[in-house]
């Protein structure tokens, strides 16, 4: 842990380091998805169609809707294709700047679509005509194969996804580390969210393992400086956090927390973007920002005023006050709370019960009440994360991360 301290204030104090830039993803990341990525991106070799002319526009819009139809999610490399055809074939050769370092997910993207070079626009829509056609004939026939039960949701390294029962279910897994939340656990959840927002659930569920939630933003990311420098850090980290958030504003299923344990930081925040937030009478929900130099994210610096008054958002946001269960339940921000001994079991009987409702008419009647206040939202997001990406460069955010850390070398 002293290391740790060390390279804070090697990096911190001299604002511009070298440090040890840890692969933010291992090679081989998985879940790719129509918008995602890897960082390894695959080599897309693709045949000049025989019909080299190009199909009709009226094929290539036939093949746009057969992809919203398949049954079997056709794999990550595939996706991709799908979308850097898609590209090449609207747009042409790839014609915007690349994405930085951190920004996965835009980075993956552009990187497969320039790699189609010069296609022609008709060269393109015709690989995405026969590319989708090859799909829908094999999904036709091998969908039948696997009752939804055992239908496997895409591997990841940090967080548990399985859906089952018209309910996907998103688990943060560093139970070691209270779940706090690496830059890898927020691109993974990012990649489930999408995942989980075009998968044939009806609800989607966010819960922790082990005795926590979260315990918010992973202090040790604050370690790992690049090569560029600090402010590159910051500015990456906080496109990193409007992407984050981005995804709870923008998700448009019905979004259920169940807050299993204690939840600090980020993890409390974004709850103001949720339908549900079920929780145990163990949970806590604190959010520390100004003992740790920042200020509040995931749109509470709006949300908390509206839901609880501004001095009770006041009182959390500002001067730190940890709330229990039942003061969330009591300020809006928890929808019920459960004795711990029956809390999975209820909450997880009412969920299966919800998940059996029309599947449109919830996701229509959650857009109708969040689409509302949807560019608000992110107005507020663009504004909060730019103002903790000066916040992550002044001495009282270093100094409060030092502190934590030098606590834990003590120990
Ligand atoms: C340049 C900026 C980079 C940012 C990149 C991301 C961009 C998005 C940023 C979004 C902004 C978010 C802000 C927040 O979320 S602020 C809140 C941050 N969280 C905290 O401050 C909590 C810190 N942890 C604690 O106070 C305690 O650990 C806790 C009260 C949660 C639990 O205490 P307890 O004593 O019960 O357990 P331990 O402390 O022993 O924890 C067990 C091990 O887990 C490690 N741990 C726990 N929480 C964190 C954490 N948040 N970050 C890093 N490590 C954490 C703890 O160190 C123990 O590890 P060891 O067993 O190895 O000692």
């Amino acid at each position: 842990m002293a290391g740790v301290v060390g390279r804070l204030i090697r990096c911190w104090c001299r604002r511009a380091v070298a440090g040890r830039s840890r692969s933010a993803l291992p090679s081989g990341h998985p879940a790719l998805h129509p918008g995602c990525c890897s960082l390894k991106v695959p080599a897309l070799q693709l045949h000049v169609s025989k019909t080299a002319m190009g199909a009709s526009q009226k094929d290539f819009e036939n093949a746009m809707n057969q992809v919203k139809l398949l049954k079997e999610d056709p794999g990550n490399e595939v996706k991709l294709k799908l979308y850097a055809l898609y590209k090449q074939a609207t747009e042409g050769p790839c014609n915007t700047p690349k994405p930085g370092v951190f920004d996965l997910i835009n980075k993956a993207k552009w990187e497969a679509w320039n790699a189609l070079g010069s296609l022609p626009k008709e060269t393109a829509r015709q690989n995405y005509v026969d590319l989708v056609s090859g799909l829908s004939s094999s999904s036709d026939s091998s969908s039948q194969a696997k009752p939804e039960a055992d239908r496997k949701q895409a591997e990841y390294e940090t967080v548990v996804m399985t859906s089952e029962d018209g309910i996907t279910k998103i688990m943060l897994n560093r139970p070691a580390k209270k779940n706090a939340l690496t830059e890898q656990m927020y691109q993974e959840i990012m990649l489930a969210l999408e995942a989980a927002s075009k998968d044939d659930s009806t609800i989607t569920v966010l819960t922790g393992n082990g005795d926590y939630y979260s315990s918010g933003n992973d202090l040790t990311n604050f370690t790992n400086i690049p090569p560029e420098g600090v402010e590159a850090k910051a500015k990456n980290s906080a496109i990193l956090l409007r992407n984050f958030v981005g995804s709870f504003i923008d998700f448009p299923k019905p979004l259920v927390a169940v807050v299993n344990g204690p939840a600090v930081g980020i993890s409390v925040t974004v709850l103001g973007l949720f339908d549900l937030v079920y929780a145990t009478d163990r949970a806590t929900f604190h959010t520390p920002f100004s003992h740790l130099g920042q200020t509040p994210e995931g749109c509470s610096s709006y949300t908390f005023p509206k839901i609880m008054g501004p001095a009770k958002a006041a009182e959390m946001l500002i001067f730190g006050k940890k709330l229990t269960a039942g003061e969330a339940y009591a300020q809006g921000l928890v929808t019920e709370v459960f004795p711990d001994s029956t809390f999975q079991k209820e909450v997880w009987t009412r969920l299966k019960a919800y998940s059996k409702l029309p599947q449109n008419a919830l996701r229509i009647s959650k857009q109708i009440i969040r689409s509302q206040e949807k560019e608000k939202l992110h107005a507020v997001n663009a504004k909060e994360s730019s103002i903790l990406q000066e916040r992550w460069l002044s001495s009282e955010c270093m100094n409060a991360i030092m502190n934590f850390f030098s606590q834990k070398a003590k120990l």
